[in-house]
C-alpha cells in the first residue's frame, strides 16, 4: 500500500485557483498538505514494531500547523501540544538523543533511571513518557475524528463529528473547564467539505480515499503505543 496522492498538485507560494469538476476552489497558500503528516506516521513504523520518535514528532508538528491554520480559537490547544512536542525535541537534540530514538527505547531508559514520575507529576515534570502519553491520547481522538470525517455523509457537521470523537476519547482526561472550552471551539470548525479541501489532498472524494489508505498506519502507531504503555502500567501516568 502506498501513501500518495494521485492528483499530484502541490501547494504553492502564490495564490492559485484550480478547477475541479466544474467547481473553482482556492488552494492553500501555505503549502500544507495532510499527505505529509500521514506519511510521517507511516514512517514511524519499523519492521521490529517499534515507533520512531522523529517521524512521530514530525507528524505532530504537521498537525499543529494544520490546527493553527484553523484560527486562533484553537491556540490554547496547540500551545499545550507544542509544549509536549518541545519536551521531546529537546531530548532528541540532547546528549541522550539515542535513548529517545524510539518510544520503546525511551520507556526503557526513563523507567530504568527513575525519570518517569509514576506517582505524581511534580516528580518529573519533563518526563518523556508523560509527554508522549498526552499526545498518544490525542492521537486516539485524531484517529476517531478522521475516521468519522471519512465515513460521514456530505452534509454532516464537522463540529458534531469532532465533539463525538472528543467525548469518546480525550474528554475523559480533561476537567470540565477544558471540555467546555474545547466543545465551544469545535463550533467554529468549517463544513465537512471545506475541512476536507483544507487538507490539500484534492477534492473531498480524493481526500476521503487518501484517508482510507493512510489511517491504518496512524491506528497501528496508536496500537503499538497503547500496548507498550499497558505493558508497563503507564496508561494513567499523572
Ligand atoms: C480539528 C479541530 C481540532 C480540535 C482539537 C481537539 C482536541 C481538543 C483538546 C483540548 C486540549 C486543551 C488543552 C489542554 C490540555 C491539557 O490539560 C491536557 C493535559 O496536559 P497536562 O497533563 O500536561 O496538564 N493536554 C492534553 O490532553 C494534550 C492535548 C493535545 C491536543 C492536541 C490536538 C491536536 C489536534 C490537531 C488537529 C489537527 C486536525 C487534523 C485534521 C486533519
Amino acid at each position: 500500500m502506498v501513501i500518495g496522492w494521485r492528483g499530484g498538485v502541490g501547494g504553492g507560494g502564490k495564490r492559485r485557483v484550480r478547477v475541479l469538476r466544474g467547481k473553482a476552489m482556492a488552494e492553500r497558500q501555505d503549502g500544507f498538505c495532510l499527505r505529509e503528516v500521514l506519511a510521517a506516521f507511516r514512517a514511524c513504523l519499523t519492521a521490529e514494531q517499534t515507533v520512531l520518535m522523529d517521524p512521530y514528532l514530525r507528524g505532530w508538528n504537521g498537525l499543529i500547523r494544520f490546527l493553527n491554520s484553523l484560527g486562533t480559537i484553537f491556540s490554547f490547544v496547540s500551545k499545550d501540544a507544542v509544549t509536549k512536542i518541545q519536551i521531546m525535541e529537546k531530548y532528541r537534540s540532547s546528549d541522550q538523543r539515542e535513548r529517545y530514538e524510539t518510544l520503546q527505547s525511551m520507556v526503557e531508559y526513563e523507567l530504568a533511571n527513575g525519570l518517569v514520575g509514576l506517582k505524581n507529576q511534580g516528580e518529573c515534570p519533563e518526563s518523556g513518557c508523560r509527554a508522549i502519553l498526552r499526545l498518544h491520547r490525542a492521537l486516539h481522538w485524531l484517529q476517531m475524528f478522521l475516521e468519522g470525517l471519512r465515513t460521514s455523509q456530505e452534509d454532516s457537521k464537522t463540529s458534531v463529528i469532532c465533539t463525538n470523537s472528543y467525548n469518546a476519547s480525550l474528554a475523559n482526561y480533561h476537567p470540565w473547564v477544558i471540555r467546555k472550552a474545547a466543545t465551544l471551539a469545535f463550533r467554529a470548525l468549517p463544513t465537512r467539505n471545506a475541512f476536507l479541501e483544507n487538507m490539500n489532498l484534492g477534492t473531498p472524494e480524493e481526500a476521503v480515499d487518501m484517508l482510507g489508505e493512510a489511517l491504518p498506519y496512524v491506528c497501528k502507531v496508536y496500537e503499538i503505543t497503547e500496548e507498550l504503555y499497558a505493558k508497563h502500567k503507564m496508561l494513567d501516568l499523572p
